[in-house]
């Protein structure tokens, strides 16, 4: 096995619906077409397109909605998933999702995350822990047998935690239901809340009063920030001292000083950043000016 696949890693920042399989994706395309729901040949390239512009994106995470919204679905991605980054010796993943309501087919926010849940269970290549639990001394001895999992010695385990996502075209009201959702699940292992969605659309201020109350409940929070230059967005959104944030590409000088301030840890998305273009190169990411340039700030 190659070393980067055995070393154990830590995953932060993935969201359900953009880890789906390329396989899954055009499994679940070839049948909505044969119902005649969509014209498969049309979106057959869209799926395989390797590198596309943030605009492509989230026209892609649309037809991906179409065709995971089922609970069926949305269990079966969920599984293969968590499997697929167990695979590669993801030992701690925070998963990340937004739940939807869709009427026409019965489905709530809540019916949403029990499908995500289900999908949870449903792992058999590895042991999924998803239900925290206080520290004791089982804890250690679990956190023993984690660390054995990566010499191949015993049966591998996995721990999962779930983030609900907060969609930037949502309503004030309908982020204001993720959080009263996530802070109903704490005990199947959600732990935060994430704003994100096309930074191109929306303001974040719709979801302060959401963002605000899943704080002073203690859930954790972290905020897409800076993935587009948007100078009205960045400075409040340190300001309200997120647990962490995700991109930070476009900031300013005073920006990243904020930020080292406030010790607000950056979730860095180099293979998103590169494959959108929304970073020209990996040579000026600022992944590694960080040991440079940014840290002497
Ligand atoms: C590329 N950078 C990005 N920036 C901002 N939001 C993103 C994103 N990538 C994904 N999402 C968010 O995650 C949703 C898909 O997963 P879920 O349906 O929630 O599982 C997208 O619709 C978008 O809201």
């Amino acid at each position: 096995m190659e070393w980067w696949v055995s070393m154990p890693k830590i995953e932060l920042h993935a969201h359900l619906n953009g880890s789906i399989r390329d396989s899954t994706l055009l499994e679940l395309a070839r049948v909505l077409g044969e119902k005649g729901a969509i014209v498969f040949s049309d979106v057959e390239h869209v799926i395989m397109k390797n590198d596309r512009s943030l605009g492509e994106v989230f026209k892609l995470f649309d037809l991906i909605h179409i065709l995971t919204t089922d609970h069926k679905t949305v269990t079966r991605i969920t599984k293969e998933v968590v499997e697929d980054f167990a695979s590669e010796n993801v030992v701690y993943l925070e998963l990340r999702t937004t739940p939807k309501k869709n009427d026409s087919i019965g489905m709530s926010k809540q019916s949403y995350m029990e499908a995500v849940i289900e999908g949870l269970r449903a792992v058999t290549a590895v042991d999924i822990d998803f239900v925290p639990h206080k520290i004791n001394t089982q804890d250690s001895l679990n956190s023993i047998a984690m660390n054995d999992a990566c010499d191949g010695t015993r049966r591998k385990k996995t721990y999962v935690r779930l983030l609900l996502s907060i969609d930037r075209r949502e309503t004030t009201e309908a982020a204001i239901e993720t959080v009263k959702l996530a802070l109903e699940m704490r005990g199947v292992g959600v732990v935060g809340i994430d704003l994100s969605g096309n930074p191109d659309v929306g303001e974040w201020n719709t979801f302060l009063p959401a963002l605000k109350f899943a704080q002073e409940q203690g859930l954790y929070i972290t905020l897409h920030c800076g993935e587009v230059p948007n100078r009205q967005e960045v400075q409040p959104m340190l300001d309200f001292l997120p647990q962490r944030i995700g991109h930070a590409i476009f900031f300013e000088e005073e920006e990243w000083r904020q930020l080292k301030t406030s010790k607000i840890p950056v979730e860095i998305c180099l293979t998103s950043n590169i494959k959108t273009e929304s970073i020209s190169s990996i040579d000026i990411h600022h992944f590694g000016l960080s040991s440079t340039s940014i840290l002497s700030i």
